[in-house]
This record gives structure tokens, C-alpha cells and sequence, in this order.
């Protein structure tokens, strides 16, 4: 395949900052996600890892920066979002709870359906052909993930785990081509962090890209194609697993130890002045 007639990108993020106030939560970060990759993105906590997720599924605007996928302009609402191709989970579980499990995933399918309010009312026959077929899809998804044998157990039942896996179900019914996973394995045992491994290997390879926040780094590293470093906002690095771990910077930011270069460090150099300049003028007073 040439240059020129390899597929777009599945996700471009250029220059995203994203301001709250006066804080800079996400400053001009950069970000690529191609076909059949799974990206990694760390950072400590307060990176700005989840408002980057949140411009890049119209939950936010961004303040500056452009996102695009597959090469169109993300539209402004999470729902267009969904229907375009980029389906997420949150770091906070967000199932329903009352609804049985094949219930949530056929949520996550609504997107995908073309029946409307008039035609759920009637319950005509084409809505019962739209439906059986969503059940079927669902069923699928829940095959997939693991989670067939509960699907008439209500949400709230299940445990920790399957939540997680149940909002992946419920995320993968929108047919994405990419999948945004905030923290998947938080919460989990080793055991069942393993089995998710297992599962967003597979989600990849039925095409779907995938991008992954997640504070273990046993999970990203061994995961990820390819890991970004978010730190106070700004990408510091990123690279294969290998690259990233030998990267000095990166060890400092999560020590909290200052490094060269580092995000904020010209507003540390001020600080460091400003009170080195207060310290003057006090041992002058005291003289
Ligand atoms: N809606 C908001 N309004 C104001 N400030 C916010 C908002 N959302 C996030 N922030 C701030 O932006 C910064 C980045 O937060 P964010 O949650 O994106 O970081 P994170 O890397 O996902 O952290 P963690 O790993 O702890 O989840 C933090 O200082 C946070 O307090």
C-alpha cells in the first residue's frame, strides 16, 4: 500500500486545549489513533487525561484545537459523536442499574436503528423486526464479552467486574470504529484485568481502534501499541511501551520530580524567583 492510498486516520486531535476559567486543564495536545491500533494514554492524576477524552466525544468543546475522525469534524453533540463512529466508557460506571443486562446493551444500540417513537408505540411489525434484530445483536456482544449467561440479571447485580465488561458490550452495540476506554481494569483483580487484555485484543481485531486510559501500567505497557504521556496538560512524549518506560522525564513526573523541559517549568522558575526576591527583602528588613 503507498502513502497516498492509506485509509485517514481513524482519530486526529491537533493543537486540543481545553481552559476552565483561568485552569488549562488540556494545553495544545496532539494526538493520532490509526486503523487496528490500541493507543495507551497515562499521566498522573489531574493530567488532564479525562477532559482530553471528553473534547474528543463532544462532551466538550474544545477551547482551541480541531478533532477529526476518519477526516470529518467531530460534531458537537456525544450522541452525534456515538453515531459517527466514536463510542467511550467512564471512569465512573454508568450503567443503567435497574435494567437487565441485554436491556443495557440494547440501549447502546439506539443509535443504530432507525425506528422511531411512532413506530415503538405501534409496536408494528416493523419495529418487532428492528427489535428482534437489536436482541440478536446484543446477544452477540454479551456472547462476545462474556457476559450471555447474566443477561436477564439487572445491572446492579452483577459484580464489579462485569459492569465494566457490560459497559464495553453496551459501548461496542453503537458499531464503533473507535472505542475510548477510561480506566477499564479500576477496581478489577489481577485475574480479570488479564481477561480484559484479552478482550480489547479481540475488539481490535474485529477492526475497531481503540484508545485507553488506565493507571496500570503492567496493563498499558503489555497492551498498547503505542503509549502518549499526558503531564500537567501537555503531551510530554509518547512511543512504543519499551520507549516510554526508558524515558527519564516520564519517571520524574510520576515521582514528581521536576525535570528538564517539563510542562509549567518556565512558571516554576518565576515562583522559585519571585520567592527568592521575597526572602532578599525580608533578610534586608531584618538588618
Ligand atoms: N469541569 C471542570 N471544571 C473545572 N476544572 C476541571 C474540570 N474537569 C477537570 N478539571 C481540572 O482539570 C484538571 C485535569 O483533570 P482530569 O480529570 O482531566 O485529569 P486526569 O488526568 O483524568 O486525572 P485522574 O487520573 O485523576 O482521573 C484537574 O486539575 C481538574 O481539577
Amino acid at each position: 500500500m503507498t502513502a497516498t492510498d492509506a485509509p485517514a486516520p481513524v482519530l486526529t486531535a491537533t493543537g486540543v486545549t481545553m481552559r476552565f476559567g483561568g485552569l488549562t486543564a488540556v494545553h495544545d495536545v496532539d494526538l493520532t489513533v490509526h486503523h487496528n491500533e490500541i493507543v495507551g494514554l497515562i499521566g498522573p492524576n489531574g493530567a488532564g487525561k479525562t477532559t482530553f477524552f471528553n473534547c474528543l466525544t463532544g462532551l466538550y468543546t474544545p477551547t482551541e484545537g480541531t478533532v477529526t475522525y476518519k477526516s470529518s469534524a467531530l460534531p458537537p453533540k456525544p450522541h452525534l459523536v456515538t453515531k459517527a463512529g466514536i463510542a467511550r466508557t467512564f471512569q465512573n460506571i454508568r450503567l443503567f442499574a435497574n435494567m437487565t443486562v441485554l436491556e443495557n446493551v440494547q440501549v447502546g444500540r439506539h443509535t443504530r436503528t432507525k425506528e422511531g417513537l411512532f413506530s415503538a408505540l405501534l409496536r408494528g411489525p416493523a419495529f418487532r423486526r428492528a427489535e428482534k434484530a437489536s436482541e440478536e445483536r446484543a446477544m452477540e456482544l454479551l456472547a462476545f464479552t462474556g457476559l450471555a449467561p447474566k443477561r436477564d440479571h439487572l445491572a446492579r447485580n452483577l459484580p464489579y467486574g462485569e459492569q465494566r465488561k457490560l459497559e464495553i458490550a453496551r459501548a461496542l452495540a453503537s458499531d464503533p470504529g473507535l472505542l475510548l476506554l477510561d480506566e477499564p481494569t479500576a477496581g478489577m483483580n489481577p485475574q480479570e484485568t488479564r481477561a480484559t487484555e484479552a478482550l480489547v485484543h479481540a475488539i481490535r481485531a474485529q477492526g475497531t481502534a481503540v484508545l485507553v486510559i488506565e493507571h496500570d501500567m503492567r496493563f498499558i505497557f503489555t497492551l498498547c501499541d503505542r503509549v502518549a504521556v499526558l503531564v500537567q496538560g501537555e503531551k510530554l512524549t509518547e512511543g512504543t511501551a519499551d520507549t516510554v518506560q526508558a524515558d527519564e522525564r516520564v519517571i520524574a513526573a510520576y515521582l514528581g520530580t521536576p525535570f528538564e523541559g517539563a510542562p509549567g517549568e518556565e512558571e516554576a522558575a518565576e515562583v522559585a524567583a519571585a520567592e527568592a526576591r521575597t526572602e532578599e527583602t525580608q533578610e534586608g528588613d531584618q538588618r
